[in-house]
């Protein structure tokens, strides 16, 4: 064993994705990543790595979980529903078949390798499309819908249902949990070894979890925008450590 394996800081590799964007006299094509994402994973005890779309997803993720020891996918734009055999809706996102490939991949892979999992809004949907299920496109299409993306780049303030007898419930406690939240899409079929760890009034499907083999846990809204609570970070965290102790 490393002797030095118990005082490492667990890695956690966190998804980011290529965006033009524009920095003094710079215009440039870049990893970007809203930075409470990397602030709550650095609060919680981990050290943050990028992982922005590779060439060769596959073979690149391969090898990149190796040097990890937790994962978090994160939010953004709509997954493509060629992916899950459904027609486009006029309002789904333009697809980013580079980030849906990367982000599948290192998921195949972290899930492989044994490696824990947060997924975060996109990265719930995403999580769900690749256990074999569906999503809504377009909530705003069903009755109270709108209340999920109220617009402007304002999170939403909800209230979901945590379930008793989850992974989620045992950080959270079951029960009502009041959430920040900013998405058009939603779980429909849930996918096979998956269970529902939160659902919202209307049914929704709010978080789920892997039912077996290593720790996976996905929530539709937004943790990393709540600073005052980060317990999900540190459960990541807690079993990265755990991971990492196992595997030095
Ligand atoms: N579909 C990507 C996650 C965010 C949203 O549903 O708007």
């Amino acid at each position: 064993m490393d002797s030095n394996a118990s005082d490492r800081m667990p890695v956690i590799g966190i998804t980011t994705y290529r965006e033009r964007a524009k920095q003094g006299v710079w215009d440039v094509r870049a990893a970007f990543l809203p930075e409470q994402y990397m602030d709550r994973v650095s609060e919680a005890g981990g050290a943050v790595v990028l992982l922005p779309p590779q060439p060769d997803p596959a073979s690149a993720a391969a090898r990149v979980v190796r040097g990890l020891d937790g994962l978090v996918l994160t939010g953004g734009l709509d997954v493509q529903p060629e992916l899950y055999g459904a027609p486009r809706h006029a309002l789904t996102d333009p697809a980013r078949a580079d980030r849906d490939d990367w982000e599948l991949a290192l998921l195949a892979a972290a899930r492989e390798a044994g490696i824990p999992v947060l997924g975060i809004c996109r990265g719930l949907q995403l999580i769900n499309v690749a256990f074999g299920g569906t999503l809504v496109q377009h909530l705003p299409d069903q009755p109270g819908g709108e209340r999920y993306r109220i617009g402007g780049g304002v999170f939403a303030q909800l209230t979901t249902q945590v379930l008793a007898g989850t992974r989620l419930a045992a950080i959270l406690g079951p029960g009502a949990f009041g959430v920040h939240a900013y998405h058009h899409q939603g779980l429909d079929r849930l996918g096979e070894g998956l269970v529902a760890s939160a659902r919202m009034d209307d049914g929704l499907v709010y978080a789920a979890e892997a039912a077996e083999g290593s720790w996976l846990v996905a929530v539709q809204w937004h943790p990393e925008e709540n600073a005052a609570d980060i317990r999900l970070f540190e459960a990541l965290i807690a079993q990265a450590d755990a991971f990492a102790k196992e595997h030095a």
